[in-house]
């Protein structure tokens, strides 16, 4: 359990300085948005276009309503100079008008806010199949590496997070045409006005921009720590944990370390906010004298006659509004361009390119396999490790041969049949199937025809049908496969006690899923090696949970339904073992022996020590 921080900076957690981003790296972000428009155009298209043409429109009603309203003014009170039962038509026209605007504005507003949240759920579904999608095409490795995980999750972050992004900046352009038809009414009046405007408005700009870095550096800088508190409130109540956790009486410490770090984020981000509001009403207070200087230099040329009143409203309202749009169009700068700095992890995270493809001019997997698979002097260590967890293995698998791997905990059984299945690739010598490197194949032809069943298999929470047919889920309608895979793996027996069958749901995360034991989810797994067609079959200690009575069925079927098949099993029973055509012995990640059980037994060699040892705890 990774309980001390994950990010090895001891007790340094979030450290802002690591994370430094500066005013350049969130201009340069903005680069990132020609490819997030683009993706939220893919989600859908005509949704998009209406969005903008909304947007236009409701742009310029705040001018016109503005405008209306100074027309207003000045026919009042050129009425209240005029004799009694003058012509109100002209007034009326107007106040309809600015009326019909003022409901035109709503409506427009509730539309694009509706399209906005459309958009947004389906950008967000979207982004997320396209995480799901290229996460399939990651290497295992890749998934070891906590910083990549630490990548994930702030991808994960943005199929939420970036539908806020999109209203931004849609939002951005409206306010600039709004922006540009005000300031036009300004610009005709006096154009200093736009000057005194424009000091107002930069120092909160300023600050704006300098707490939204800090904001986004402390949240980047605490993605492990963020990561680690998901995976504490996690463990603390899952029905995977509790059992350990009431057991051991993990609670506490669980929760301890839980308000630690939830505790330290918070007073870092309490710092910060404090300082932020502080900032924030400073700053604004300028902008405020700001707009009061010019509303006094209005003032002062209505009264010498200048403008009219209805010009006083109309210049004072713009201004007014500038000086919102402008501080709203700056402020929000800061968070587009920080929106585009998460965006930024997004894209990192769909650049990530898997090391283990296959080549562009792939060969298919042989059918039959001809001369087998030649492990020429392999080594591997895997990317976080000093350790080499196989070297200098040599040895042949023949086509058809069943060959059982021995060695103690930790000796590299797992990961040689990792390298056959290429979840991961030497880091030294070579694996030849038929003469070809192992990498010139098909990826995806060469993992339809080798199937392993870890020893650490997935008990997916799905029904037990499906359990089964994950082994080929393109058959996973294909009941009588899925029901003659179940009694090849003996998981008929177990299934058949089931309420639903086949339909029920195991694991009791969903509905009235029902659990299993360790022993019945391992039958049911084996179920899937059976739905396979491959070629090759690899059970990495397949029978470790089975009874004794079971372990010698699953086997005496094994035996005759992997007929001409090449088969590997890892197992720590030499009972098991013994049945296999050749047996290769591991030491520390090395060969140390190969032959049949009869030839090793002659040998008398480490075999011979480890099946004598057992076979005396069963005298
Ligand atoms: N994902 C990994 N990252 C780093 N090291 C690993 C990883 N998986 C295994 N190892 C290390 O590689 C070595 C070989 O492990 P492997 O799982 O192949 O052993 P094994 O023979 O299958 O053991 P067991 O009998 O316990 O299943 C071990 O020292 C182990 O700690």
């Amino acid at each position: 359990m990774a309980i001390r921080s994950s990010t090895g900076r001891s007790g340094r957690p979030g450290n802002e300085t690591d994370e430094k981003v500066t005013l350049r790296e969130r201009l340069g972000a903005l680069r990132n948005l020609p490819a997030f428009f683009h993706m939220v155009w893919d989600a859908s298209p005509s949704l998009f276009i209406a969005n903008v043409i909304l947007r236009i429109f409701r742009a310029a009603i705040p001018v016109l309503i503005l405008y209306i309203g100074k027309l207003i003014i000045d026919e009042v009170i050129l009425q209240t100079k005029q004799s009694h039962g003058s012509d109100h038509e002209h007034l009326w026209w107007l106040i309809s008008a600015e009326l019909g605007l003022a409901i035109l504005s709503d409506g427009l507003g509730r539309s694009i806010a509706l399209i906005d949240s459309l958009l947004g759920d389906l950008f967000a579904n979207k982004t997320s199949v396209q995480i799901m999608e290229h996460a399939a095409t990651l290497d295992l490795e890749q998934f070891e590496d906590p910083t990549f995980y630490d990548k994930l999750e702030r991808a994960r972050q943005q199929t939420i997070g970036r539908t806020v992004l999109l209203s931004q900046v849609l939002g951005q352009v409206q306010d600039t045409i709004t922006m540009f038809f005000l300031a036009g009414g300004l610009i005709a009046f006096n154009p200093w006005l736009i000057v005194v405007l424009l000091l107002a408005v930069i120092p909160s700009f300023l600050g704006e921009n300098y707490f939204n870095e800090k904001s986004y550096s402390l949240v980047r800088g605490w993605t492990p720590e963020r990561r680690e508190l998901d995976y504490l409130r996690y463990m603390g109540a899952s029905d995977e944990s509790a059992k350990e956790v009431k057991i051991f009486g993990l609670s506490d410490f669980l929760i301890n370390r839980f308000k630690e770090l939830s505790w330290q984020f918070y007073t870092q981000n309490k710092r910060l906010s404090i300082r932020r509001a502080s900032w924030g009403s400073l700053l604004s207070g300028i902008g405020t004298i700001g707009y009061y200087s010019a509303y006094v230099l209005i003032i002062w040329r209505t009264i010498g006659g200048k403008i009219s009143i209805g010009d006083l409203t109309f210049l004072a309202g713009s201004f007014r509004q500038l000086r919102s749009l402008l501080e709203g169009i700056l402020s929000r700068f800061s968070s587009v361009s920080q929106g585009a700095l998460y965006l930024r992890d997004l894209f990192e995270y769909f650049d990530i390119k898997p090391n283990i493809a296959s080549l562009e001019k792939a060969l298919p997997f042989p059918r039959p396999i001809q001369q087998g698979f030649v492990f020429e002097n392999v080594g591997f260590r895997y990317h976080n490790s000093e350790r080499w967890a196989n070297r200098h293995l040599s040895f042949t698998l023949h086509p058809g041969e069943k060959l059982a791997l021995v060695g103690e905990n930790g000796a590299g059984k797992t990961t040689l049949v990792k390298l056959l299945a290429r979840l991961y690739d030497p880091t030294e010598g070579r694996i030849l199937l038929d003469g070809r490197d192992l990498r010139e194949y098909d990826l995806k032809d060469l993992r339809e025809n080798i199937g392993v069943i870890f020893q650490d298999f997935v008990r997916f929470k799905m029904t037990a049908g499906t359990n089964i047919a994950i082994g080929k889920i393109g058959d996973k309608e294909n009941l009588s496969r899925i029901e003659s895979s179940a009694q090849q793996s003996l998981a008929n027996h177990v299934i058949e006690k089931l309420p639903a069958r086949y339909d029920q749901m195991l694991g009791r995360s969903f509905g009235d899923g029902v659990e299993l034991s360790g022993g019945e989810w391992q039958k049911v797994a084996l179920g899937r090696a059976y739905m396979r067609d491959a070629q090759v079959l690899i059970l990495d200690e397949p029978t470790a949970a089975l009874d004794a009575r079971a372990e010698y069925e699953v086997f005496q079927r094994f035996a005759e339904l992997t007929q001409g098949k090449t088969a590997v099993l890892i197992s720590h029973r030499f009972s098991t073992v013994r049945m296999a055509d050749r047996i290769l012995v591991l030491d520390n990640g090395e060969l140390l022996e190969i032959g049949s059980h009869e030839e090793l037994l002659q040998v008398d060699g480490r075999y011979a020590e480890l099946f004598r040892l057992q076979a005396r705890g069963y005298q």
